[in-house]
């Protein structure tokens, strides 16, 4: 039985991984700090239909020590380094504890992966954050990386640490360069949840206004349930080899709104209010990824484009307050 060792397993893409893995008959061990097991389950809430099939084990990626003796205990076959502090916003407020905790958080596990099972292979969560002030469109593995933020310096550092390893040490190192990525496991900070979310409390009459930064902001927004089997993939190649992933079509903050409104029957233009507190002092204006070399060499397509997206997200959020989709009247009444 293979053993995989997941870093960030509680956050919506470690739940869906370790899921993944244990359809195909891993044994799967996660390292979680000990606060997220003692809080009563909140922090692992997204483990919980399967929890009793994980091994979770006390650790902090700050402490070396700890992840030392995890991957000595579990010898793992495959490692996903996951877990970061990864909210763009937070890491302008603390810089400090992103860049400690994301540079040598991927540091101590490649280290000690190095020093215990050096043919184990790795995965680094890499960002399309690393490409930043984009020089070109759409961003493919060979564009130069101009990071915005102490998050996106933190990813640009962790690719380059992973890369060393993989370049001095011989290591089976690689880097996925994920575009951003959601789901109904999604965070609430995180924009995209933050407007399924109101749209079903709007709907619901529990408010009114949805306040948000910038409108006009671009992404390439994925299904993350395609993007963790992306990860997988790029440990069953022949070669470790650093691989964009995206599904190749941009669209604004102002869309996302949009469509995610019409979703429940509403109107964007009457609930969502700018406020400069939600926009940062560095913004990343445009995403547009270019999958093509995953298509090609892992055989990797996305299966959800942005409207399927919207539409699982918002009829999560209107399933989880008590109300259905908004019927297909309410949504024609809308239009007219
Ligand atoms: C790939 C990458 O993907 C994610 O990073 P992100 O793109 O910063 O994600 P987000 O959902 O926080 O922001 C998206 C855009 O939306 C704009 N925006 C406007 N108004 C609000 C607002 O009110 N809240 C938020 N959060 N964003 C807002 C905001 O300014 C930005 O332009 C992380 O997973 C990261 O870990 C990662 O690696």
């Amino acid at each position: 039985m293979k053993k995989a060792l997941i870093t960030g397993i509680t956050g919506q893409d470690g739940s869906y991984l370790a899921e993944s893995l244990l359809r195909d008959g891993y044994e799967v061990h996660g390292l979680v700090r000990r606060v997220a097991l003692e809080d009563g389950g909140t922090r692992v809430s997204r483990l919980s239909g399967f929890l009793d099939q994980l091994h979770l084990h006390d650790g902090s990626l700050e402490s070396f020590p700890s992840i030392y003796q995890i991957v000595t205990k579990v010898r793992p076959d495959e490692v996903y380094h996951l877990g970061a502090q990864s909210f763009v916003a937070k890491s302008f407020d603390d810089a400090f504890s992103t860049l400690k905790t994301n540079i040598e958080g991927t540091h101590f596990v490649l280290e000690a992966v190095r020093q215990i099972v050096p043919e184990c292979r790795f995965y680094f969560a890499g960002s399309s954050e690393m490409f930043g002030k984009v020089s070109e469109s759409p961003q493919n593995e060979s564009t130069p990386f101009h990071p915005r933020s102490p998050y996106g310096i933190s990813k640009v550092t962790g690719f380059d640490l992973t890369r060393n390893y993989r370049e001095a040490y011989g290591m089976f190192a690689c880097s996925g360069i994920l575009f951003n990525h959601e789901s109904p496991r999604r965070g609430f900070e995180f924009v995209t949840r933050k407007i399924s979310s109101h749209v079903a409390e709007i709907k619901a009459g529990r408010k009114t206004q949805l306040q948000l930064g910038n409108l006009e902001a671009r992404r390439d927004w994925g299904y993350a349930e395609d993007y963790v089997e992306a990860m997988r993939l790029m440990l069953k190649h022949s070669d470790p080899v650093d691989f964009v992933i995206a599904t190749g079509a941009t669209h604004s903050v102002r869309d996302y709104c949009e469509a995610a409104f019409a979703e429940a029957g509403l109107d964007y233009r009457d609930h969502v209010v700018h406020n400069e507190q939600f926009e940062r002092p560095a913004e990343v204006e445009l995403l547009l990824g270019d999958a093509s070399k995953a298509k090609a060499e892992l055989g990797w397509e996305p299966n959800v484009d942005f409207e399927g997206l919207v539409r699982l997200m918002v009829r999560h959020d209107l399933e989880r307050l008590g109300h259905s989709a908004a019927s297909s009247e309410d949504r024609a009444a809308t239009t007219v």
